[in-house]
């Protein structure tokens, strides 16, 4: 959490920053020129309806995807073997690897990253009992357990999580969102993307919520609830985008006229040093 961050080399306690993100799919304009500073020790959460462009903003964070416009910084100074981690939504493995071989590969990629780190990682994710298994025989929640540890392996500086809960029984997304509070004390800057609300009123310690192409509302979720004279952030959430709960909040873009695909500048993650 925030309080327990502290300052890389550098003085810099941002984890990562970015400016004017603008993304769009053929006339399908998603994301309208968003920005978000996230600090060392941070969790910030994104939520919104489905279809709100919370996947695409991750990947454009994590520079999967170009963007049609903005720019992503991941300022140096913080993190392990590598700078960013990031958990896709769906993740995927080679079948006939075992969980254990799988996060020895990703390892290997890193330096100074090595079996020890894989066996607390497995441990830490709640995967010690099943290593062993072939990735192909996990099931849908395991499957995001590795995911999760490949994404925290070589304690990256920013952590990317894109819905890792999904699918997870309670317990197991109450021990996620322990281990995510546990990095971001360690100085990690994490954003997650989730529908569990309960779980990040109790754990992030900002909530952004995108729709119609950026940030409608922002804040701590008490400061979010105070703002909405609700009880809970799942009432919030319906507050804020404007729906009732049962309502179809599906969006299919933030409005016309958005640049072609083709047209998208390749968005780097800068490393600033
Ligand atoms: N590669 C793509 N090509 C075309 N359209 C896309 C592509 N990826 C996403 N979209 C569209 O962009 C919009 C945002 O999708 P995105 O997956 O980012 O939403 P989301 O907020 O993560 O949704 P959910 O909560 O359902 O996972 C949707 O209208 C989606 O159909």
């Amino acid at each position: 959490m925030s309080d327990g961050a502290s300052e890389g080399p550098s003085g810099d306690a941002v984890a990562l920053r970015a400016d004017g993100i603008e993304q769009a799919f053929g006339d399908v304009e998603v994301l309208s020129g968003v920005d978000l500073t996230v600090e060392r020790g941070e969790v910030a959460a994104v939520v919104g309806p489905n279809g709100s462009g919370k996947s695409t903003l991750l990947r454009v964070l994590a520079g999967l995807d170009g963007a049609a416009g903005g720019d992503v910084a991941v300022p140096s100074g913080a993190g392990g073997a590598r700078r960013v981690g990031f958990l896709p939504q769906q993740p995927a493995f080679r079948e006939g690897f075992t969980a254990r071989d799988t996060l020895e590969f990703y390892a290997s990629l890193l330096p100074g990253v090595g079996s020890n780190a894989v066996a607390a990682t497995l441990g830490r994710v709640g995967l010690a009992d099943v290593g062993d298994r072939a990735v192909g025989s996990l099931s849908g929640g395991m499957t995001r357990l590795l995911g999760l540890g490949q994404a925290v392996l070589g304690d990256p500086a920013v952590l990317l999580l894109d819905e890792p809960g999904s699918g997870l029984d309670p317990a197991m997304v109450e021990r996620l969102f322990a281990v995510v509070g546990d990095l971001a004390a360690e100085g990690t800057g994490v954003v997650v993307a989730s529908h569990e609300l309960p779980a990040v009123e109790a754990h992030a310690d900002t909530v952004y919520v995108l729709d119609d192409g950026g940030f409608v509302a922002s804040g701590a979720p008490a400061t979010l609830l105070d703002e909405t004279d609700t009880a809970s952030l799942s009432e919030a959430f319906l507050r804020l985008v404007r729906a009732e709960a049962g309502e179809s909040t599906v969006r299919a873009g933030a409005g016309g006229g958005g640049s072609e695909s083709g047209d998208a500048e390749e968005t780097e993650v800068r490393d600033d040093e």
